[in-house]
């Protein structure tokens, strides 16, 4: 459905995409996971047609965007990272500008206030909408023309739990009944647990890995970890058994860090025996499986959301 082949995108010496592929196919959600800065964006815009790569190529359904533009408008719903209205436009009015541009009636419009939502709220200025509500009368825009593929940048962002939940549950049933295939970027990793078949995690303008939440989890299938907190500095390059070690960060100010183990069961008294002869004391101690931030930080020392 969506192919992307070694695709380079420069902003002066940033180089913000730096040589891509991805194959996405029909049906699948897709999640762009990464920090800020990681070039979701930028990678998300080609596909969209809003920027035009360096280097590489891009091929949605064959097509080209420089020989099928037309068409390729017609088969893409997008919702871009921050969506602007017309303040004094009320919801129904919004829908009706934006539907008009398809030569789409009142059935549709109906249709989309269900599907997102906003029946209740037909009649209020877009000004007036919440967060959520907004981003759900974005997404409708985005869904009004039936597009076959959905691009969407960062539609939870700086939305409450609920807010995001509605946006979820809307996605998750377009998935089921139109087979829809969605690009969704995000920094929320368990939104890209929930919602998409394939993860793909950025940094810096590359892939660092992609596949399903299983299959990135099982890359480090014996990982886990041990997050404490004690009552003074920890001396990074001390922590016993080295070897055993896939990653540690710790913050020698916060006297916090996290270390990614592959057998926690026999790295855990060795690790206990060495808080004990710093002379310090533990004040908070998890053990838990890895989650796919551990396996970012795993990949690059660094949170997913720093
Ligand atoms: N128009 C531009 N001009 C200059 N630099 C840009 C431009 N667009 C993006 N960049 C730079 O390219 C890099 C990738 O940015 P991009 O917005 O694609 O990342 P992102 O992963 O979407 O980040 P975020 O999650 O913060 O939206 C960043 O270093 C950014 O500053």
């Amino acid at each position: 459905m969506i192919k992307v082949t070694n695709v380079h995108k420069n902003f002066k010496e940033v180089k913000a995409v730096n040589g891509i592929d991805l194959h996405i196919q029909p049906g699948q959600y897709v999640a762009l996971l990464g920090p800020n800065g990681a070039g979701k964006t930028t990678l998300v815009e080609m596909i969209e047609g809003l920027q035009h790569p360096d280097v590489g190529e891009i091929q949605i359904m064959e097509k080209r965007w420089k020989d099928h533009q037309e068409e390729l408008h017609r088969i893409i719903g997008l919702s871009l990272q921050e969506t602007r209205f017309v303040d004094k436009l009320s919801v129904l009015e919004t829908l009706r500008l934006f539907a008009s541009f398809y030569g789409l009636g009142g059935k549709r419009i109906q249709e989309i206030l269900d599907l997102v939502n906003l029946e209740e709220k037909k009649k209020s200025f877009v000004v007036n909408l919440s967060g959520g509500q907004r981003q759900r009368l974005a997404l409708g825009i985005a869904l009004l023309n039936e597009p076959e593929i959905l691009l969407l940048d960062e539609p939870t962002t700086g939305l409450d739990p609920t807010a995001r939940r509605e946006i979820w549950d809307i996605l998750k049933s377009l998935k089921s009944s139109n087979n829809t295939t969605m690009i969704l970027t995000t920094h929320y990793m368990d939104e890209a647990a929930y919602l998409c078949d394939k993860i793909v995690i950025m940094d810096s303008g590359k892939i660092l890995a992609e596949g399903t939440l299983e299959q990135l989890l099982s890359k480090h299938k014996k990982g886990e970890v041990i997050s404490f907190e004690t009552n003074g500095p920890i001396p990074p390059d001390q922590l016993p058994g080295g070897d055993k070690i896939i990653k540690s960060v710790i913050e020698p100010v916060a006297n916090k860090g996290e270390i990614i183990i592959e057998d926690l069961v026999s790295y855990l008294p060795s690790f206990l025996e060495f808080i004990k002869n710093q002379n310090l004391v533990l004040t908070s101690l998890e053990c838990r499986k890895m989650t796919l931030d551990d396996l970012f930080i795993a990949m690059t020392g660094r949170h997913l959301n720093q």
